[in-house]
């Protein structure tokens, strides 16, 4: 037994020995150096503790920035429960991983944190599937663009009635948000709407209970992914009744419109595709795999529902936060679309050509994206021996070295708060700087939406949405106040970034 033990040892030792030697050689070969390395002393326990406190208190997006301003660097390596990572947040870095060494890097564990909920999706797979998935999904995206505007506006008279009951008091938007965009994304991916906004339990849409169950669910298993995702290559410990319940009940809402897709005849599909664009009917013509559908649909759901629900959230705590910008939002607004205050209101001319026009609310949805991106941080995980261009020695500038396997952190939002990129004013909530010459050269430095191959399929979509609700709020209601004192506010991340608790808000006619 003791030689079968000092045998195994010798090995590791040898395995060791090699790797290193493998290691420095690819370093002289690259000319790379080491990364500033922040050693807790403790294999990593320290550090992953640290994250867990961070989580449940809320400061995690905060410390995300402040770990890079204490030790003033934009690459650093840490060690996460006995393995090594690297952090960055320099644009070059994230550049290379998502665009121009974009083969050298994949999404490592994801496939198994999210398939319970997801199965091989956009989301989730790489490679040649990934690809065929994103060539499938992608014309319907330039498409949809066109015609999406107005299937908001039954949905924002449901989230009207709702701000009206509160009638001038404080009441959680974001709650309503999330209930908002779970009503839009179901309506355009399926065609009907799950309406968890009406009050009336009229969720019972043909026959399914959705209202209560689906996003419900969908909230629930948000919250649990983020903690497969945070236990990496160790997720399937991560699992309980709960989840698979939710994720059933998911599965069964999808599940439901798929079976009506695909029993309907061609001409009736056609017909209805004509009438009123939904994503499934337009898949249905590609690929008539109910279980395709139902991941290719699920995927989208999670990758715009919340993101769009928290930037419009985000907006809104910083409009209310600062009087000057709504009252000038205010007007560009009214000025194009008129105001219910006025009696001049012309919904009809709101358009995704119109609101691209808007020029100062899109400034102020591109601040709110660089303070709040909705995806704070993500990672990569390298697929073979490489490199990144910068991060190594003590200014930075060499090759840094990543060997097969490793992961790379990177921050988005500590990019977004860097003082170096946005000036001494980068804590500030400041639209105005989107119009100064400094903006025309950020490119890489701003990226809620990522870059290169992968970069999100939604972007316009979400920009639209959330250009139009913004447009509305400011067209209905004259005044908007925050209960929320708190700067910058505490967050939850399960996939994405929220106000932690609720964004207490008061809307005046
Ligand atoms: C403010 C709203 C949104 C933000 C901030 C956002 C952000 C992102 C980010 C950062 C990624 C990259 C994830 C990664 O590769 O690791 C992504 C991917 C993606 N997003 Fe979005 N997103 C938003 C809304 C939407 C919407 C509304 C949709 C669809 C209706 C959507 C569809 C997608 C898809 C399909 C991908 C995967 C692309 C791929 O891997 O090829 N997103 N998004």
């Amino acid at each position: 037994m003791i030689s079968i033990i000092a045998g195994g040892l010798t090995l590791l030792a040898l395995y060791l020995l090699v790797d290193n030697i493998k290691s420095f050689l690819l370093k002289r070969k690259f000319n790379c150096r080491n990364a500033y390395y922040v050693n807790d002393g403790w294999f990593g326990f320290k550090t992953f503790l640290l994250l867990l406190q961070n989580d449940r208190n809320g400061t995690s997006s905060e410390n995300q920035i402040n770990n890079f301003e204490t030790v003033q660097k934009d690459t650093f390596q840490i060690r996460m429960l006995g393995s090594k990572k690297i952090v960055t947040r320099d644009p070059e870095n994230i550049k290379a991983m998502l665009s121009t060494q974009f083969d050298h890097f994949g999404i490592g564990h994801r496939y198994g944190q999210l398939k319970p909920l997801l199965g091989e999706g956009i989301f989730t797979v790489s490679g040649e599937k990934w690809k065929h998935s994103r060539a499938m999904l992608r014309p319907q995206f330039t498409r949809e663009q066109i015609s999406h505007v107005q299937m908001l506006e039954p949905h924002i008279q449901n989230l009207k009635k709702h701000i009206m009951q509160n009638s001038g008091n404080p009441f959680d938007i974001q709650e309503l948000l999330l209930k908002f965009t779970i009503d839009t994304s179901s309506d355009f991916l399926y065609g009907e709407s799950c309406n968890s906004l009406l009050e009336d339990g009229s969720g019972l849409n043909g026959g399914v209970k959705f209202k209560s169950n689906f996003h419900k669910s969908f909230d629930y298993v948000g919250k649990f992914l983020r903690y497969r995702a945070i236990a990496n290559g160790f997720y399937f410990l991560v699992d309980n009744s709960k989840f698979r319940d939710s994720i059933k009940s998911i599965h069964h809402f999808a599940d439901y419109y798929v079976k009506k897709a695909l029993e309907m005849p061609p001409e009736e599909l056609e017909k209805a595709t004509k009438n009123k664009f939904n994503l499934l009917f337009e898949l249905v013509k590609e690929t008539r795999d109910p279980k395709v559908l139902r991941d290719l649909t699920l995927n989208i759901l999670l990758a715009g529902r919340s993101t769009t629900a928290a930037l419009i959230s985000f907006c809104l705590y910083q409009l209310a936060r600062n009087p000057d910008i709504w009252l000038k939002l205010r007007t560009e607004i009214k000025n194009s679309f008129g105001s219910d205050e006025e009696g001049d209101s012309r919904i009809q001319d709101i358009t995704f050509e119109s609101l691209k026009k808007c020029e100062y609310l899109r400034a102020v949805i591109n601040e709110t994206l660089r303070l709040h991106p909705s995806a704070p941080n993500n990672y990569r995980m390298a697929t073979r021996d490489t490199t990144l261009p910068r991060g190594g020695g003590k200014d930075e500038q060499s090759p840094l070295l990543v060997r097969k396997g490793e992961i790379v952190l990177y921050s988005a939002i500590a990019m977004h708060n860097n003082s170096k990129i946005y000036g001494e004013s980068f804590r500030e909530f400041k639209p105005d700087r989107w119009f100064t010459n400094d903006a025309k050269h950020w490119g890489w430095s701003y990226l809620p939406f990522n870059g290169g191959p992968r970069v999100c399929l939604g972007q316009q979509f979400a920009l639209t949405e959330a250009s139009y609700v913004i447009a509305r709020i400011c067209m209905m209601f004259s005044q908007i106040e925050s209960f929320e004192s708190r700067y910058p506010p505490l967050t939850e991340l399960y996939l994405v970034m929220f106000i932690k608790n609720h964004n207490n808000i008061v809307l005046r006619i």
